[in-house]
């Protein structure tokens, strides 16, 4: 009568990452359906039944969870549907082109030397990976999608909070059912502490925006004048997502709340995306000193850091098999979510318009009729030889179709630049126990405990 309503108002994150997998061995590893709050939710846990939703041209718009994201990110590429998504997705696609990457690899460069030196004073400490990675990673992205150097700018220590606090409140309101209720989040969540950062997030944003366009406009005219691209310094120009967007403002295909909406985007997929997967990678690579040697064996052989071009890194091929399976076994982003926006047929089933369809990646990379012994970190099963006859939706990570991950190889680069920086000065030495961390399931994947790790400086 209740379906399963009832088993959902007790839950934390914590529990709802253990009722998933529950629910997979009560279902004796296959597809489920639970109802909640009157309507199916249909979860699909094998790559084969996937197949029909990746591939699927209608199966586009998100679920109703994402909503709670729409204060901050509006009607950004990750929520938008329809015509407005397809159009800015392709407008967007110019910003992630091999060209670009290689202005951004710079910025990864840059970043990871920062890190480094602050790593230096922290060598003999257990050190908290959460906090420096997520530094890292939130100064890329604000530099590359906005072209401004966060530590430059007044406001910034107030901004990477803000933008964690957004993450958290929304987060919350995901875990919490009752909170799906507006009415109830005002009046006993943390509904005005809410509103003052996305206040403060959308005013530092907007104003960078507004400096932007100004110094774009002029650029325009200079270049129009000159016929080549310079900043101003008279170098190549380094193009940050910013500058597509007015590109695109400039030819009347997006406005002034749009750009807002797509750099708050960027900012909340770039972000934590990329942490989440450095964090576990570096926590596996403590835990594997073989493998870790093996990384270290490969980036002997590919020169100084600070010439290391995008090719370079991609020459990486075990680094990247490290990351793959990181991906495969804590996945960033552990499922995503879709709604029925009319009466949809899918796997022999049909589900009435408003149904919702959980895709539980994190199950679907651990079948271990795909990859034997799942539990096990083994990067060798990403090797060309051993990828061959896999199927084309068991590794998932980036999710897969006309939806997924636009980024996603703007985050490989950017995690191979630091943790060859990292790998080539310092061991990584283990502190935090795989058996003693709780995970917890939202958009992120996250763990209830901060991770440790030792560093031991490498003597040349
Ligand atoms: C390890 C890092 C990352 C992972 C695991 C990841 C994963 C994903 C996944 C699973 C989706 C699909 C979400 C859904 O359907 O609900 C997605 C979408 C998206 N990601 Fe990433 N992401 C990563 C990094 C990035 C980065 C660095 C950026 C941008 C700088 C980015 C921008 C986006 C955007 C804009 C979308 C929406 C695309 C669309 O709907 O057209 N992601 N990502």
């Amino acid at each position: 009568m209740f379906g399963n309503n009832l088993d959902m108002l007790k839950m934390t994150p914590e529990t709802i990452f253990q009722y998933c997998r529950q629910s997979l061995l009560y279902a004796k590893g296959k597809s489920y359906i639970y109802y909640f709050l009157r309507a199916p939710i249909y979860n699909i846990t094998t790559a084969e039944d996937a197949a029909e939703l990746f591939q699927s041209t209608t199966l586009l718009d998100k679920s109703v969870i994402y909503k709670y994201l729409i204060p901050f990110l509006g009607d950004g590429l990750l929520i938008s549907s329809d015509r407005k998504w397809f159009n800015r997705r392709k407008s967007l696609t110019p910003a992630f082109h091999f060209n670009v990457l290689q202005t951004f690899n710079d910025i990864f460069k840059e970043e990871s030397l920062k890190l480094l030196k602050k790593l230096q004073h922290l060598q003999k400490d257990e050190i908290e990976i959460n906090d420096i990675v997520t530094e890292f990673t939130l100064n890329n992205v604000i530099e590359t999608a906005l072209g401004v150097k966060l530590d430059d700018m007044k406001g910034s220590a107030q901004y990477r909070h803000t933008i964690h606090d957004i993450e958290e409140v929304i987060l919350e309101r995901i875990y919490n059912p009752l909170m799906y209720y507006d009415f109830v989040f005002r009046l006993f969540g943390r509904y005005k502490k809410h509103k003052e950062d996305l206040k403060i997030a959308s005013d530092f944003s907007s104003k960078i925006i507004q400096k932007k366009r100004e110094v774009y406009r002029k650029k325009k005219e200079m270049e129009k004048q000159q016929g080549n691209e310079v900043d101003d310094f008279g170098k190549k120009k380094r193009y940050a997502m910013l500058d597509t967007l007015l590109d695109e403002e400039s030819k009347g295909n997006i406005d002034h709340e749009g750009i807002c909406d797509e750099v708050n985007t960027f900012m909340f997929e770039g972000y934590d995306t990329t942490s989440t997967c450095l964090i576990f990678t570096i926590l596996n690579l403590a835990l594997h000193p073989d493998v870790q040697k093996k990384c270290r064996e490969e980036i002997a052989n590919i020169g100084d850091f600070s010439s290391l071009t995008v090719f370079d890194f991609n020459k990486l091929e075990y680094l990247e098999c490290v990351l793959k399976e990181t991906l495969r076994l804590y996945p960033s982003v552990p499922f995503i979510a879709r709604t029925c926006v009319a009466e949809t047929r899918i796997n022999g089933l049909i589900l009435p318009t408003n149904s919702q369809i959980n895709v539980h990646v994190y199950d679907i990379m651990r079948d271990p009729r795909h990859f034997p012994n799942p539990t096990e970190f083994k990067p060798e099963r990403f090797t060309p030889e051993n990828s061959v006859d896999r199927h084309p939706f068991a590794f998932v990570p980036f999710s897969a179709g006309s939806r997924n991950c636009i980024g996603q190889k703007f985050a490989i680069l950017e995690m191979k630049a630091v943790l060859v920086a990292l790998l080539s000065n310092f061991e990584i030495l283990p502190v935090t126990k795989l058996e003693d961390l709780i995970f917890e399931y939202g958009i992120i994947l996250r763990t209830k405990q901060k991770i440790y790790a030792k560093l031991k400086k490498i003597e040349k």
